[in-house]
């Protein structure tokens, strides 16, 4: 069996189409959607990735702010620049790239966003709001995966899905996500004893640990669908999954790939956000 691949890239630049025919529609009536994006040090990797997420922005109609910082900047400092931009009626969302430096408490920064403007979805009212089912932000990666699961018109109702991950970013909130569709969910971890006779029961297995070949053929229901959220370098120094990607694909019954999977739908549903955060202060202001 060859699996189905999905295919993030593709589906987000649908998504981004979609999100150019909003702004559009919002500029009609005199708005103009805008980002900001704060990054504090000189992390090559987010360098790469916030100039991305401005680019994606632009080409979408949103307007986008980038503010580097060096990394001695101080926490208090950083603080007062968010209550600013969340003052700031002009501003919709505000995306402060992580890691932070070692010195910031990365929580408290994110609490301080507020949580009308969290684009990232990481605030607690946000992750609260997933929770108990009331609108809020959603984490753009497990809400990308969402995404992909409905582009397949998969059904996750009575489903088993397993996460591989409990972090606050992706495991936790993709487990409620998964929920809410009324799968049964499986929440893996590194304590978990027998990874493999759960997710040998899955009929989707979302893997978001961080480290290569998580996944493998042998701990795959034929059939199944497998969302990879890993971002690693192999041997070789090119970016790879969690997931063994060459031998669960003859085995899973869908598969998305990395690159080009989760990673351009995260993203994308950074636009869908920000985009949904100006329309949101738009209606509350008419
Ligand atoms: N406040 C905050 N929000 C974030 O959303 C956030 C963050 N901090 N810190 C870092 C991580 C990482 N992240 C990625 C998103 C997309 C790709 C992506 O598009 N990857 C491409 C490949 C890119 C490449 O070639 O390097 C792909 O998978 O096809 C990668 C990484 C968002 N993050």
């Amino acid at each position: 069996m060859t699996a189905s691949i999905i295919d993030g890239k593709a589906l987000a630049q649908q998504i981004r189409a979609e999100v150019l025919g909003r702004t559009q529609a919002l500029k009609a009536r005199g708005i103009q959607p805008a980002l900001s994006i704060i990054m504090v040090g000189d992390d090559p990797a987010s360098a790469v990735y916030t100039k991305h997420k401005v680019n994606d922005s632009t080409e979408t109609g949103l307007a986008a702010t980038l503010e580097r910082y060096p990394a001695t900047l101080t926490q208090d400092e950083l603080l007062a620049r968010i209550e600013a931009l969340n003052n700031d009626p002009a501003v919709h969302g505000i995306l402060v790239q992580l890691p932070l430096p070692r010195h910031m408490d990365s929580q408290r920064v994110i609490e301080t966003i507020a949580p009308a403007k969290d684009v990232d979805g990481f605030h607690v009212a946000n992750a609260g709001a997933l929770m108990v089912g009331r609108p809020g932000f959603w984490p753009c990666t497990p809400h990308g995966c969402m995404k992909m699961l409905e582009s397949i018109g998969y059904d996750l109702r009575g489903k088993h899905a397993v996460v591989i991950g409990r972090s606050n970013i992706v495991g936790k909130p993709m487990a409620m996500m998964l929920l809410g569709r009324n799968a049964t969910v499986t929440i893996c971890h590194s304590a978990t004893r027998d990874l493999k006779a759960m997710t040998l029961q899955a009929d989707v297995v979302v893997a978001a640990v961080g480290k290569r070949n998580v996944l493998t053929a042998d701990m795959v229901k034929p059939g199944a669908v497998v969302i990879d959220v890993g971002m690693n370098t192999n041997e070789a120094g090119k970016l790879c999954g969690d997931v063994d990607f060459a031998g669960v694909s003859e085995v899973a019954g869908w598969i998305t790939p990395v690159p080009g999977g989760v990673g351009p739908m995260t993203r994308a549903m950074l636009l869908v956000n920000t985009l949904e955060a100006a329309e949101r202060a738009a209606n509350r202001a008419h």
